[in-house]
């Protein structure tokens, strides 16, 4: 029986730009990508989104919108993660590198989804436009997407 684990994902704006941070080791190393990671067991979700921003990027946000959920499924792996996506242009601090993270603004227009997650080009539209998402991802690896289901999910 697969397992669900839980897990954060922050993508913070600035007018035009929006701030990924290249993952420096561990899960998704050589990427770009949001802020985020495992959810403990004694927090809440949100608790876990503004703790791991502020570990990887030093930034403090108190003020969350709820993006979508993603799932993903790697082919052989037991644990499906459930990745809750999180966005807010409402932050205090000034972007810092990590143990975890090498923070950079980009331009919108200047998303580096090359070397990024390939899922990503397929559901940052949403993300930008400010339209709740809900997708499942199946990969074969870390780098091929063998299926997956992307909709607008319904605001509450
Ligand atoms: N953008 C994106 N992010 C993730 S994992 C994000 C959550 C996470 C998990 C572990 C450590 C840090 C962050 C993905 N997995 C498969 N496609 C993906 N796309």
């Amino acid at each position: 029986m697969a397992k669900i684990k839980l897990y954060t994902l922050a993508l913070i704006r600035n007018d035009g730009n929006i701030l990924l941070g290249m993952k420096k080791r561990g899960f998704g190393v050589g990427r770009w990508n949001g802020f985020g990671g495992k959810v403990h067991s004694d927090e809440t979700i949100l608790e876990a989104a503004k703790r791991e921003l502020l570990e990887e990027s030093g930034l403090t946000v108190n003020e969350f919108q709820e993006a979508g959920i993603l799932k993903f499924e790697f082919l052989g792996e037991p644990e499906i993660m459930e990745v809750h996506v999180f966005t807010t242009n409402k932050y205090e601090g000034t972007p810092t590198e990590s143990e975890e993270m090498q923070p950079k603004w980009f331009p919108i227009s200047e998303v580096p989804f090359n070397d990024m997650w390939p899922d990503d080009i397929l559901w940052f539209p949403f993300l930008l436009k400010g339209q709740k998402f809900s997708g499942y991802f199946k990969f074969k690896g870390h780098s091929e997407i063998l299926d997956y289901t992307l909709e607008p999910a319904c605001s509450d």
